[in-house]
């Protein structure tokens, strides 16, 4: 592979996949990089008989799963999952994560929280000392449609910076619809220095469904590096 980035994602992928996956529920994230992990596990099924039962963060993902012809599975029939494996916009130190520049981030949240283990899976673009080093566009927040306004304003009142509402681009008119039916802000924040009071704070106001700080869930992160390394970061 030419490409040092989609290089980058993959390796980090394949590692996570190897060292993290035995027989059991997977969750299965979203995004570019997930999908070098649902390869790699439809080559491990292959290959050496793994028995996985795979459990979709959006609608992406499970397109990936049934075009891998992996087992699906949702959080009704399989509540429990051994290992979530999901990429990041972007991750400090602490591995606290920004989620969500695809939009997914409230079912990718839901199935972090479910797993015995969370995983994170990204190339070196992702890894910063600091949230908002390297990922410019924002906190993702999934909305409900009709609050995107008065949730905004709030935001603004209560934490400062200034939000947005995605919108699609040339794709369609309006804004960009989540798999849930909602509307996403894009919050770009200024000075904050404590990220679970942030997260806690942006899901108390009325109209917000989740929002894609990852405050103390993942504890172990594979970056995959330019040079064809992988880095690895523990907390
Ligand atoms: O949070 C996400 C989607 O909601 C993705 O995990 C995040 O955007 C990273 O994507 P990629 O692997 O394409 O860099």
């Amino acid at each position: 592979m030419n490409d040092p980035v989609e290089n980058a994602k993959r390796l980090a992928a394949f590692k996570a996949v190897d060292n993290h996956v035995v027989d059991g529920v997977i969750g299965i994230g979203s995004g570019s990089t997930v999908v070098y992990a649902v390869e790699r596990l439809a080559q491990r099924v292959k290959d050496e008989g793994l028995e996985v039962i795979c459990v979709p963060s959006s609608f992406q993902a499970k397109q990936l799963i049934i075009q891998y012809g992996l087992k699906l599975g949702d959080l009704e029939m399989n509540p429990e999952l051994k290992v979530t494996i999901d990429g990041a916009d972007e991750s400090d130190t602490m591995l606290t994560l920004i989620k969500g520049g695809g939009g997914c981030l409230t079912q990718e949240k839901i199935l972090a929280s479910c797993a015995e283990e969370f995983i994170v899976i990204a190339d070196y673009r992702k890894a910063s000392t600091n949230l908002g080093e390297q990922w410019r566009k924002g906190i993702p927040i999934e909305v409900i449609p009709g609050a995107y306004r008065v949730v905004y304003q709030k935001i603004e009142k209560l934490l400062g910076g200034k939000s947005e509402l995605r919108m699609s681009g040339s794709s369609k008119a309006g804004p960009v619809v989540t798999d849930n039916g909602n509307f996403l802000l894009d919050w770009n924040f200024e000075g904050v220095k404590d990220w679970k009071h942030v997260e806690n704070c942006l899901n108390m106001i009325p109209g917000v469904v989740e929002n894609g700080l990852f405050v103390g869930m993942a504890r172990k992160a594979y970056f995959g590096m330019s040079d064809g390394t992988v880095m690895e970061r523990n907390v």
